[in-house]
């Protein structure tokens, strides 16, 4: 059998707050193949943002592992983590926040071409232009400044900052939520295709089931810092077998919430609907 590409095994994670510690994850497993997609669920507050910082090593887990591709990172020093840094990568939930707005896309996308050590601007500019026609934004728009670019066509240009280091993971923390319904299953759309090009694995950490149902092959749903279920998209989202589950899949299909989750009989890619 081949290893999985990412494997968490009992991760916990301690923040220090006033007067001791929250336990924000609490003895979670997971793994998820290469090429694949799973992704984290549960109401704000259940910790999985801390999943990815600790996965991105943002935050140093307090126990557990985190294998890699092989390589547990979980307590490795910076000083070794370094040079792996470029195979995990992270797209963040704010399109308008997370780009540097004094820079040009050009800068933007570079940036992590820099720091791989490609010397040539020549080359460097190449790179940058491949990886903007990469992600369906015109060659031409290297040259612009964030505030020129819509909410959608930001979280391109993160996304094309993302792949410039050429990762083999991809985590995306509730990349599509600050985006409305059409934009949204574009940046889905192209993550996918993404996907099938380069074989990137993706953990997506999302509120949003609607979302998940579109992009996962797994799904983990967590509850304060517990796992509460995983399995396949199809079984937790249509047959799940947690109260909590339930209650989180009723929430999504009350049109009033927006979390967009389509019953079964209607089920149908919300990308193929938009395209
Ligand atoms: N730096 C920190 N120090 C102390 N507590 C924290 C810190 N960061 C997060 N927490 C707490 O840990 C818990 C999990 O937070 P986390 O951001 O991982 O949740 P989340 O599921 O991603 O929530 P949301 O969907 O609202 O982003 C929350 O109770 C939060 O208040």
């Amino acid at each position: 059998m081949t290893k999985p590409f990412l494997a968490v095994d009992n991760l916990v994670v301690d923040y220090h707050v006033p007067g001791g510690t929250f336990r924000a994850v609490d003895d979670v497993s997971f793994s998820v193949d290469k090429g694949k997609t799973i992704a984290v669920v549960g109401e704000s507050g259940c910790g999985k943002s801390t999943v990815a910082k600790a996965l991105m090593r943002l935050v140093t887990p307090t126990s557990g592992s985190i294998t890699l591709d092989g390589t547990d990172i979980a307590s490795m020093s910076e000083a070794k983590l370094r040079p792996l840094r470029s195979k995990f990568q992270m797209v963040f939930q704010d399109p308008y926040g997370s780009l540097d707005p004094h820079m040009t896309a050009q800068e933007i996308v570079a940036e992590p071409l820099k720091l791989q050590g490609i010397r040539s601007k020549a080359e460097r500019h190449a790179a940058a232009a491949k990886l903007i026609d990469q992600v369906g934004l015109p060659v031409r728009s290297l040259e612009k400044r964030p505030s020129e670019f819509s909410g959608g066509q930001r979280q391109r240009i993160g996304i094309a900052r993302a792949l410039a280091s050429k990762p083999e993971l991809l985590v995306c923390d509730e990349a599509t939520s600050a985006l409305d319904v059409s934009v949204q299953a574009q940046v889905l759309r192209l993550l996918k295709s993404i996907q099938d090009e380069t074989g990137i694995t993706y953990v997506f950490i999302s509120h949003n089931l609607g979302v998940v149902q579109e992009i996962s092959d797994t799904v983990m749903v967590m509850q304060k810092g517990k796992l509460v279920e995983l399995g396949t998209t199809e079984s937790v989202l249509t047959t799940p077998k947690e109260d909590y589950t339930r209650k989180l899949r009723r929430a999504a299909l009350d049109p009033s919430t927006m979390t967009g989750l389509k019953p079964r009989h209607v089920v149908r890619s919300l990308a193929l609907a938009n395209q």
